[in-house]
């Protein structure tokens, strides 16, 4: 009896589809796969991909494990080639937990928490001035001024720099380290992480180790160039670089620091370029709403100056319909998965140490128990609900850029509303139900508007506020020498 209940005990996994799922993923996208097997297994499911992976489709089951069980749920599936080969296990995305990330995370809650982020507001402002001049003068620049300003908005962040444009070394070189990352992560891609045990063949016999190295010490190279850079710098403006400083030589190295203070890229640009999308694209195909919020913003700021942070607090319906756009359309529906650093149990079910666990924080934003009526966008749902950390994830690897995030989406989507009267641009309408997938992120496919200026003092008063922006944000700007 004894033996029959611990070989019984070790085999109670949740509930999930056994077998080759491979086959499955290789033909549908992860998120509709998990609907699936939510629909038919429940809230809690597992299945093994070479490793064992749990899916919590519940707010129960994520609050119970992610959130309250953080000593255990907070690491990250191992990736032996982006992360321990190609970054020298230097990204604190794909940290494991453990007091390496704790110092990484340090940095970033330092340069980043809601107090550090009021430091950014005022070049959020001057910039979200510059995207509305472009839009002004060409409204098919949408997507790339978006992009542009999440972009320039991380470099400060990273570096306290302002870049001109997306041809800048800084972009250059942080996106070309970026993206070796996503290649080298891409499932199936390397041998090795099917079987780590290659990694104890005798380094010489590593075949796929050289071409990572170089390509680690070039990232290296740029990561370095910049740091330094931002250091040098004699009145530098408030950024990740100047708060890391002080860790350098206490519990990290220049390398590392150099490493830890370019997350933003990475983590922060198709995550709030999203954002802002789906915000435009649910004001445009709910006409009601648009309005609702253009005449809240009219009532609150009138007609003779353009929105700013200050005005924020009197926006309540804004600020339920932003909420409401990141619940509605969450741009990393699965957020980035934990892993499990020990055995654990939930509901009758054993987890062992290892397993990597998907919070679907899609299904969350759906469940009409915490939502009723989830497919219906209304943003009064939000009204007087001040917190809404959902859509950053959970526990102690929930999203440190959160705030950052949120003052860049405000300060743009309510000042393009209160700037331009939306319509669908013909040949390319915004769609709610078509999607582009940027790695973890999901964004809409793209899609035009047209932007009308709502009456004639829009054009006065960002001629006179761009060139002032302009001017003041000469204050970011810096040379780079040496850069890659
Ligand atoms: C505005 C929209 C954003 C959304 C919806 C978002 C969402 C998320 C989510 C779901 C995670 C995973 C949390 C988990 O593991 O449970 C995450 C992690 C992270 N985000 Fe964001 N994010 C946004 C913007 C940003 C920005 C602007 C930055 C940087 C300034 C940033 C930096 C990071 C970093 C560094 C991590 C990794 C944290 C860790 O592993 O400990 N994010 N984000």
């Amino acid at each position: 009896v004894i033996l029959i209940h611990a070989r019984g005990a070790a085999h109670r996994l949740p509930p999930g589809p056994r077998g080759d799922v491979i086959g499955l993923l290789g033909k549908t996208s992860p998120l509709e796969l998990f609907e699936q097997w939510r629909e038919k297994y429940g809230p809690v499911i597992s299945f093994s991909l070479f490793k064992r992976v749990v899916v919590l489709n519940d707010a129960q089951a994520t609050s119970a494990l992610l959130d309250k069980r953080g000593d255990i749920f907070s690491s990250r599936p191992r990736l032996v080639v982006a992360h321990e080969i190609l970054s020298g296990g230097m990204r604190g995305i794909s940290m494991p937990y453990g007091a390496r990330w704790r110092t990484w995370r340090k940095i970033q809650a330092a340069g980043m928490s809601a107090s550090a982020a009021l430091m950014y507001r005022e070049h959020q402002t001057l910039e979200s001035t510059v995207v509305l001049g472009e839009l002004l003068a060409d409204a098919t620049r949408l997507d790339t001024a978006l992009r542009l300003f999440a972009t320039v908005v991380m470099l400060s962040v990273s570096y306290g720099r302002r870049v001109r444009n997306l041809d800048d070394a800084m972009v250059a070189g942080n996106r070309q380290a970026g993206d070796e990352f996503q290649r080298a992560s891409a499932p199936g891609k390397y041998l090795v992480e099917i079987f780590p045990f290659l990694l104890y063949l005798p380094r010489p016999l590593q075949w796929f180790r050289p071409a990572l190295e170089r390509i680690r010490a070039r990232d290296t190279r740029t990561y370095l160039t910049f740091y330094r850079a931002a250091k040098e710098r004699e009145d530098p403006k408030p950024c990740l670089a100047t708060y890391a400083r002080s860790e350098e030589g206490a519990g990290m190295t220049e390398v590392e620091v150099a490493y830890a203070i370019s997350a933003p890229f990475g983590a922060g640009i198709d995550t709030t370029v999203s954002t802002m999308q789906w915000a435009l694209v649910c004001a445009v195909l709910h006409p009601d709403v648009a309005q609702m919020l253009q005449t809240e913003l009219d009532t609150v700021i009138g007609r003779s100056r353009l929105p700013t942070f200050a005005d924020e607090p009197a926006l309540p319906y804004f600020k339920a319909f932003i909420k409401e756009v990141m619940r509605f359309r969450p741009v990393v529906p699965l957020a980035v998965p934990h892993a499990t650093t020990a055995d654990s149990a939930y509901a009758g079910y054993d987890i062992p140490a290892g397993t990597t666990v998907y919070g679907n924080i899609e299904a969350l934003m759906k469940d009409p128990k915490i939502f009723p009526d989830p497919e219906t966008f209304r943003p009064e749902r939000f009204l007087g609900h001040d917190d809404f950390a959902l859509p950053f994830g959970f526990g102690r690897r929930v999203c440190p850029g959160m705030h950052i995030g949120l003052q860049s989406v405000f300060i743009v989507v309510a000042r393009i509303l209160w700037a331009f009267a939306l319509s669908p641009a013909s040949g390319a309408e915004p769609r709610l139900d078509a999607y582009v997938s940027l790695g973890l992120t999901r964004g809409p496919a793209p899609f035009a508007v047209s932007l009308r200026a709502r009456d004639g003092d829009v054009a006065r008063i960002l001629e006179e506020e761009g060139a002032e922006a302009e001017r003041r944000l000469g204050e970011w700007e810096y040379e780079i020498n040496g850069a890659a």
